[in-house]
């Protein structure tokens, strides 16, 4: 039953709640159709479990933004807890260890941003791989999709372990391979059994191989930070790692919440974090950029006259470049690369749009609502860069763009993630002129459901630019 002056709902089943009203596979369908007959806020349950969808940009504002803590708890009693012991940044509960933590990546990544060996050198750096994948493939067709997954990682790796990987390594096979069939398990039914069910929790079923998966990736990492132990210079960070482990060093005794295990769950995370959602974005960037020829080429024009004499772009030049801002900022909308975003739940009893939520409630921020929401966009269903530009042709950003969530708990890698898809989109698109191939058919822009959206595979045709 739902309690009282809590959000309302579609009827509850006996221990299945509302899982058969549900598509499991892509439920994004129904939150909108229950949006409809409910409201912008209302409640379902996942077997026994409420939770209530927050949708659009007002309701969504209130809960993240306006009654911020009240809000920026996470879920503790999944599977997924369980996979990442509590610990690391994304599924930690709201609490000192998560801000020590959180507090402590952004200002690690604002300071790579500075002096050499910057995080543009190390993101052109990786470009170059980039670069000498597509002109491998001039005058022919390829699939981009292991080439950007690959420099999404490589990127992030650079970061954390100061180390790229060959796009065929066979240890990044492995870690990619134990996050994948991770995120399915997490995703699938086993998860939500091992939920409902707690006595098949020692089971040897299907969400055990899971745990193995995880255990396979803390141990590489404990490797890499065994290794970083013994070539250190303490004071003189080479990249994530050393940080902590200088930082961890510094708090020795103080009872903080720095530790050799949290630095390998959250390691783990921003890995995580920074590839799929980096490199889908790109996908869907790229899969829109060949379908739309015309807006190729006025990104193009804008380039070539802005980045005139230069070797390369810098993230400064986004500031001359309204056009090509608009372009990134429409994909990244209709990407909708984190459609729910991260799970919430409520830090205490609170209230939002006039209901009752008690403490302890699961919170899923329909992220997918406000990127197309109506009334928010000059044209919330179409690929127009327009919704970006103002009547003077100046690049705006609306308030209801928010692919990164808002709030305590808004992505941690915004930055990284805004320079990356900034500079490997002007510096390819400066070179290469890409087209979709005369036999692919119509292309399909419908995305692949989870954590995720995922563009469908593709193929696109690399020219060399002739004004290059
Ligand atoms: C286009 C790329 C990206 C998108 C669309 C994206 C989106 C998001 C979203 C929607 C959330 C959930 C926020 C919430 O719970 O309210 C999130 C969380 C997070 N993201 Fe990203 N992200 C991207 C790239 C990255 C990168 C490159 C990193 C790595 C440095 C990263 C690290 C994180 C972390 C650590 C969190 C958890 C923050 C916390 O719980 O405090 N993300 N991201």
């Amino acid at each position: 039953r739902r309690p009282k002056n809590f959000p309302p709902g579609p009827p509850i089943l006996p221990l299945l709640g509302n899982l058969l009203q549900l598509n499991l596979k892509n439920p994004l369908k129904d939150f909108e159709r229950l949006r409809k007959s409910y409201g912008d806020v209302y409640s379902i349950f996942i077997g026994r479990k409420p939770a209530v969808i927050i949708n659009g940009m007002k309701a969504i504002k209130e809960a993240i933004v306006t009654k911020a803590t009240d809000f920026a708890g996470r879920p503790q009693d999944l599977f997924i807890n369980n996979i990442t012991k509590r610990k690391g940044v994304i599924m930690v509960d709201y609490g000192s260890s998560w801000k020590e933590h959180r507090r402590f990546a952004l200002m690690t990544l604002r300071n790579f941003g500075l002096g050499k060996n910057s995080m543009e050198d190390r993101i052109h750096e990786e470009i170059k791989h980039v670069i000498g994948t597509l002109e491998k493939s001039i005058g022919k067709t390829m699939s981009p999709q292991v080439m950007f997954h690959n420099a999404a990682s490589n990127i992030i790796c650079q970061v954390l372990f100061a180390t790229r990987y060959e796009y065929d390594d066979a240890l990044i096979k492995l870690v990619v391979g134990c996050f994948t069939e991770n995120t399915k398990i997490t995703n699938g039914p086993w998860a939500m059994l091992y939920d409902a069910l707690p006595l098949i929790h020692y089971l040897p079923l299907p969400f055990r191989k899971a745990f193995k998966n995880a255990e396979t990736l803390e141990n590489l990492v404990l490797e890499f930070i065994r290794e970083h132990k013994r070539t250190r210079v303490p004071g003189e960070p080479r990249d994530f790692i050393d940080c902590y482990l200088d930082e961890l060093e510094k708090r020795d005794g103080n009872g903080s919440s720095f530790s050799d295990a949290q630095l390998i769950r959250y390691t783990l995370d921003l890995y995580f974090a920074g590839t799929d959602t980096t490199s889908n974005t790109l996908l869907t960037g790229f899969l829109y950029l060949i379908n739309y020829p015309h807006i190729q080429e006025r990104c193009q024009q804008e380039i070539d006259k802005v980045l005139e004499g230069k070797d390369r772009a810098s993230f400064e030049d986004r500031h001359n470049m309204p056009y090509m801002q608009a372009v990134i900022h429409e994909v990244q909308r209709v990407a909708n690369t984190v459609p729910l975003s991260v799970f919430h739940c409520t830090t205490r009893d609170t209230e939002l749009m006039g209901y009752s939520i008690p403490k302890g409630t699961m919170i899923i921020e329909n992220l997918t609502s406000v990127l197309n929401e109506e009334g928010q966009w000059k044209f919330p269903h179409e690929f127009n860069p327009e919704n970006f530009l103002n009547d003077q042709g100046e690049f705006v950003k609306p308030e209801a763009f928010m692919p990164f969530s808002a709030g305590p708990r808004m992505c941690l890698g915004e930055g990284l993630a805004r320079m990356e898809l900034f500079l490997i989109m002007v510096t390819l698109l400066r070179k290469f002129k890409f087209t979709w191939p005369e036999d692919a058919g119509e292309p399909d822009f419908t995305p692949v459901y989870g954590v995720t959206l995922t563009p469908k595979p593709y193929h696109m045709k690399v020219q060399l630019r002739t004004s290059q």
